[in-house]
């Protein structure tokens, strides 16, 4: 009698892992590591089922045989790979400075950022970022802090998060820097009610904050805001997360680094722990969703839950700065600086009280 198999064959794309998940439990069982090795045995069996039986298929007998290939290199944005769709392009060239403000830009960028979690817009603040990169240039930043699971704050390793920061008040060597974040709100309140869900509801912000990344610098995997659909012992009210690029002209994320990692969700995330850097960095690198070179007047924007890890990899350039402003949306009014319910386009860079 013909053997009908219980399931469909496993899909392709899962094997390798489901393969190197049981060779990794049953080295760790071969080397006495029982806790640690059935577990794996355990999930190699829910990933590809065929590897529960006593007898392997030909295809998990040849992968256990040849060796991982190494993963692609994640596809890597920078200058030369545009990143707002086609039908943008003209537009881009049409509009004028802020070309983000035409309605078929920002149904595009509400698109891609339900599609796909994040949206890149490059040419963001035009003429008003030379401005804001020059006061990130000058201003004196400090280290910047993580939580410690006694509460308390700590400078964590440069590997860990190595960067520099300043939370932008209302003073007057920020005036630039307050003026690219009122066209971030301007774009941010323009898009939240088509986005919908929690950012629909997004009525304040935080303090915009200064980053530089030195050589070395570097932000481990993490999601800024840890809850998953709004739940989650460790959430807070951000709800999207903003970074305008502020970085030397001449930044090649190919030679000097610095890019940001952005990953898929984290399967089965559940918004509970807090930021665990031995856990992130072991996290699976096939997760990878694509390289954000940090190029200047690059504006990413990506919900700040764990819908949308990420990581800035290591800066290795000495001279030269990698840099940007953060700020992050918040669903409510509690947070520093209320938002308007109707937006105005803001005006042409002049200075208006925070
Ligand atoms: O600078 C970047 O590219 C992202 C920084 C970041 O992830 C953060 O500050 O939370
Ligand atoms: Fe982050």
């Amino acid at each position: 009698m013909e053997f009908v198999p219980p399931w469909p064959p496993t899909p392709l794309a899962t094997r390798r892992l489901a393969v190197e998940t049981y060779c990794e439990g049953e080295r760790l069982c071969d080397a006495g590591d029982h806790a640690a090795g059935i577990p794996l045995l355990r999930k190699a069996g829910r990933l590809a089922w065929e590897l529960e039986g006593e007898a392997w298929p030909q295809w998990a007998e040849a992968m256990r045989a040849s060796p991982p290939l190494p993963p692609p290199p994640p596809p890597l944005l920078d200058r030369s790979t545009r990143s707002w769709p086609t039908e943008l392009t003209y537009l881009h060239a049409a509009a004028g400075d802020v070309w983000w403000r035409h309605a078929t830009a920002r149904h595009a960028i509400a698109s891609a950022l339900t599609r796909h979690g994040t949206v890149l817009l490059d040419d963001f603040a035009a003429e008003r970022m030379a401005a804001a990169r020059a006061e990130c240039e000058r201003a004196a930043l400090r280290p910047a802090r993580l939580r410690a699971e006694g509460g308390g704050l700590v400078v964590p390793e440069a590997a860990v998060r190595g960067d520099q920061i300043a939370w932008v008040g209302g003073e007057a060597q920020w005036q630039a820097v307050r003026a690219v974040a009122r066209l971030v709100d301007e774009l941010v309140c323009s898009v939240r009610l088509e986005l919908g869900g929690a950012a629909a509801r997004i009525r304040s912000r935080m303090a915009p904050m200064v980053a530089r990344y030195a050589s070395g610098a570097a932000f481990a995997r993490h999601a800024d805001n840890h809850c998953l659909r709004g739940e989650g012992k460790f959430c807070d009210s951000r709800v999207l997360t903003a970074v305008l690029y502020l970085s030397s002209d001449d930044w090649d994320a190919s030679a000097h680094g610095g890019c940001l990692r952005l990953y898929r969700p984290a399967a089965g995330a559940e918004g509970e722990q807090p930021f665990d850097s031995e856990a992130n960095a072991a996290a699976d690198d096939d997760d990878v969703l694509m390289d954000v070179a940090p190029i200047a007047d690059r504006l990413c924007l990506f919900f700040a839950d764990l819908r949308c890890p990420h990581e800035v990899l290591p800066v290795t350039r000495e001279d030269g700065m990698r840099a940007a402003c953060t700020v992050w949306y918040c669903e409510g009014d509690e947070s520093s600086f209320p938002l308007p319910l109707e937006v105005e386009p803001t005006a042409g860079g002049e200075e208006v009280r925070d």
